[in-house]
C-alpha cells in the first residue's frame, strides 16, 4: 500500500493505555512532542524512531524464529501490539510473509489454537451463551462502525476440518486489510462455537473453545439466526462473510440469508470465482471455449461445487448455452466416485443435482463391487480437459492419473486447490514433469515454479480466493449495496481474468502474481462497486466513473499520521 499524505488524528488516550492499544500504538515512533502531550517521555526508550526503522527491527526479530509456526506466533503478537507496524511489515514483504498468515502455515497455527492461545482478538459467540449474545455483540462492538463481519463455525477449516476457534476467522479478516485496504477497526471476526466433534480438542484440557459435540438442527439454526439478525440489525450496509462452515450449511446460508442482506460464501464463491477467472485465462492459452472444456471435479464439497456452479455460469453468460446444456460439460467425484445416478440419494448431497451423471453413459465401465467408478476410470473415458481437486486428499492425482489425462489432451489444465501444501493433490512439479512441461497448472498454495526441460522455469498460479475475495467484499461495501449479486461476482472475476499475465503471454502464470494482489484487489473492487451502481443494487448514488477515487480514498493505509491530545477524540 502506497504512503499517502500524513493524516493528524485527535485521539484520547494516554501513557499505557495508549501504549497497549493496538490502533493508536507507535512503539518507538511517538515523537518527542506526542511523548510530551500523551504522558509517554518516561516510557518509551531515548531515541525516535521512523516506521521504516521499526519495520526493519521487525523482520530481524522475525528472522530469528526458527520455522514458520514460531514466525506466525510472532507476527500475530505483533498484531496485538501494533496495527501499522504489522501491517506495514507484511506489505514490504507480501509474498514471502502471506504464506506465514496465512495458507499454509495458518493451518498449523490454527491446529494448534488453544495451545499458542494468549489474547482474544474478536467476537466469541457460544452456544451456552446465547441468552446474552445481544449484549455480548453490543459489548464487542460498541462505538464501531462495522463495514465487515467475517464468521466461522469452524466446521471444515481449510482441509484440516473440525478444528473450533478463531483463527480462520481473523486470518481472512487481516488479508481483507492486507489485501483491501478494509479499516481493520471496522472489521469484526466472529466464532460462533457450537461446540466441536474433533475428538483430540474434546479430549484435550487445554482446548479454548466449548468441549461439547457440534449442536445440529433447529437448536443451530436459531443460534445462527439470532447472529445474522444481529449483524442486519446494527449493521446493515456490513458485508457479511461466512468462512470454512461444514458444506451442508455452506450453501443453505447463503441461500437462506443473501436476499436479505450482503452475504458471501468464500468458499463457494470465492473459490468460484478465482476458479473461473484462471480457467478463462487457460482457455485463453490453449484457444479454445470455455463451454468445449471437458471438466473433472475431485471433492464435490463447498469449494468443488461453488468452482462448478461458478463455472457453468460462466459458460452460459460468455458461451451463451443454456444452463442444462453447460452442465453435461461436469463430471463431479467424491467419496464414493462418481457422482451418479445408482449412487442414490444417501451418498449424493441433494444441491449436486443439477450434476448427476446418468447411469447408462456408465454402462461400459466396470464398477466397483460399491457401485463407485473411480478417479482413473473417469479419466480414462472422459478425456478431460480440466482436472480441479478440492478433495483435501494430498496426492490423489497420481502419476497413472496424470499422464492418462496427457495422452489426450495437448495442454492438460490441472489445478490442485485443496490447502494446505500437503493437502494439495499433486505436487505441480510431478504434474509437470509426468506431462513433458504441457500441464498448464495452478494450485491452492504457493508453490515455487516448475522447472522445465532446457532450463526455463514455469510460474505457478496461485488460485486462492484471497486473490479475488477481498475485492469482491471491498467492492460491496464501499458501494453500501444490500445484497452481493451474482452480477457483482462475475464483474470482478471478468476484472481479475483481465488482468492475466498468461494473456499476453501464454507460458506466463494464470493469474496475477500474489505480490500484485493489493493492486489486483483493488481492480476488483472497482468493477463490482461499478457493477453494483449499473444495476441499481448500490446505497451510494455516485457516477461509475467516480468509484477509482472514492475506492482509494476510502482504503486504511498503514501509516501513523500525527497525534493531538483531546479529551472528545479517539479512544477505541
Ligand atoms: N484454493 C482455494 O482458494 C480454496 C481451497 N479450498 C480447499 O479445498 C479443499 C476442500 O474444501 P471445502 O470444499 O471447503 O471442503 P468440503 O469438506 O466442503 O469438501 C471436501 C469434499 O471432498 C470430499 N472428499 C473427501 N475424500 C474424498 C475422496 N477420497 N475422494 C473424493 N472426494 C473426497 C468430501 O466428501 C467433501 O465433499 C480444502 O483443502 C480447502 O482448503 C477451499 C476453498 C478455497
Ligand atoms: C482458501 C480457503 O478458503 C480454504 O482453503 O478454505
Ligand atoms: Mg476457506
Amino acid at each position: 500500500m502506497p504512503p499517502g499524505p500524513s493524516p493528524v488524528f485527535r485521539v484520547a488516550l494516554r501513557g499505557g493505555s495508549l501504549l497497549t492499544n493496538p490502533r493508536w500504538n507507535k512503539g518507538t515512533a511517538f515523537t518527542n512532542e506526542e511523548r510530551k502531550a500523551f504522558g509517554l517521555t518516561g516510557r518509551l526508550p531515548h531515541r525516535v524512531n521512523t516506521l521504516d526503522d521499526q519495520c526493519d527491527r521487525a523482520y530481524d526479530q522475525l528472522q530469528a524464529h526458527e520455522n514458520d509456526l514460531r514466525k506466525n506466533t510472532f507476527l500475530q503478537s505483533m498484531k496485538d501490539q501494533n496495527w501499522v507496524l504489522y501491517y506495514s511489515l507484511i506489505s514490504r514483504h507480501l509474498k514471502e510473509l502471506m504464506p506465514i498468515i496465512y495458507t499454509p502455515t495458518e493451518a498449523d497455527a490454527i491446529a494448534n489454537y488453544s495451545h499458542l492461545f494468549r489474547r482474544s482478538e474478536g467476537l466469541y459467540l457460544t452456544f451456552p451463551h446465547e441468552d446474552t449474545m445481544e449484549e455480548d455483540f453490543l459489548e464487542q462492538t460498541r462505538g464501531r462502525d462495522i463495514d465487515l463481519v467475517v464468521c466461522s463455525d469452524a466446521e471444515a477449516i481449510l482441509g484440516i476440518g473440525d478444528q473450533g476457534g478463531i483463527g480462520i476467522a481473523s486470518a481472512k479478516s487481516t488479508v481483507y486489510t492486507l489485501l483491501a485496504g478494509m479499516d481493520p477497526s471496522n472489521t469484526l471476526s466472529v466464532t460462533l462455537d457450537v461446540g466441536t466433534n474433533n475428538e483430540d480438542l474434546l479430549k484435550d484440557h487445554l482446548y479454548v473453545g466449548w468441549p461439547h459435540e457440534r449442536i445440529r438442527g433447529e437448536d443451530y439454526d436459531r443460534f445462527i439466526d439470532k447472529f445474522v439478525q444481529l449483524v442486519r440489525k446494527y449493521f446493515p450496509h456490513s458485508l457479511l462473510h461466512f468462512e470454512d462452515f461444514g458444506v451442508t450449511n455452506a450453501y443453505r446460508l447463503l441461500e437462506r440469508y443473501r436476499k436479505h442482506h450482503s452475504v458471501f460464501n468464500d468458499d463457494v464463491q470465492g473459490t468460484g470465482a478465482v476458479t473461473l477467472a484462471c480457467i478463462m485465462s487457460a482457455v485463453g492459452v490453449t484457444k479454445s471455449r470455455l463451454v468445449d472444456q471437458r471438466i473433472v471435479v475431485y471433492g464435490a464439497g463447498s469449494a468443488g461445487l461453488g468452482i462448478t456452479r461458478q463455472v457453468r455460469d460462466g459458460m452460459v453468460t460468455i458461451d451463451n448455452v443454456s444452463a442444462e446444456e453447460a452442465n453435461k460439460r461436469f463430471y463431479l467425484l467424491d467419496k464414493h466416485g462418481l457422482v451418479k445416478q445408482s449412487l442414490g440419494a444417501s451418498n449424493i448431497r441433494g444441491d449436486l443435482h443439477e450434476f448427476v451423471r446418468p447411469d447408462d453413459e456408465w454402462s461400459d465401465v466396470e464398477a466397483n463391487p460399491n457401485g463407485e467408478i473411480t478417479l482413473l476410470q473417469v479419466v480414462k473415458k472422459v478425456q478431460p480437459t480440466v482436472l480441479i481437486g478440492c478433495s483435501t486428499q494430498g496426492g490423489a492425482f497420481t502419476e497413472e492419473i496424470v499422464r492418462e489425462m496427457a495422452k489426450h489432451v495437448d495442454r492438460p489444465i490441472i489445478l490442485p486447490l485443496s490447502n494446505p501444501s500437503k493437502l494439495h493433490e499433486v505436487k505441480p512439479q510431478d504434474a509437470n514433469d509426468w506431462t513433458d512441461g504441457k500441464a498448464l497448472l495452478a494450485t491452492g498454495s504457493p508453490f515455487p515454479p516448475c522447472k522445465q526441460p532446457g532450463g526455463k522455469e514455469y510460474i505457478v498460479a496461485e488460485c486462492n480466493n484471497a486473490l479475488i475475495y477481498p475485492g469482491l467484499g471491498f467492492g460491496a461495501v464501499l458501494a453500501q449495496s444490500r445484497t452481493l449479486t451474482d452480477t457483482m461476482i462475475v464483474a470482478g472475476t471478468r476484472r481479475l481474468a483481465a488482468l492475466s499475465p498468461a494473456l499476453k503471454d501464454p507460458d506466463d502464470a494464470l493469474l496475477p502474481d500474489f505480490g500484485d494482489a493489493p493492486e489486483v484487489n483493488l481492480e476488483v473492487a472497482i468493477a463490482v462497486a461499478e457493477q453494483a451502481i449499473e444495476e441499481g443494487s448500490a446505497g451510494v448514488d455516485w457516477k461509475k466513473e467516480e468509484v477509482r477515487e472514492k475506492a482509494e480514498a476510502f482504503q486504511w493505509k498503514p501509516i501513523y499520521g500525527t497525534y493531538v491530545y483531546d479529551t472528545d477524540g479517539e479512544q477505541a
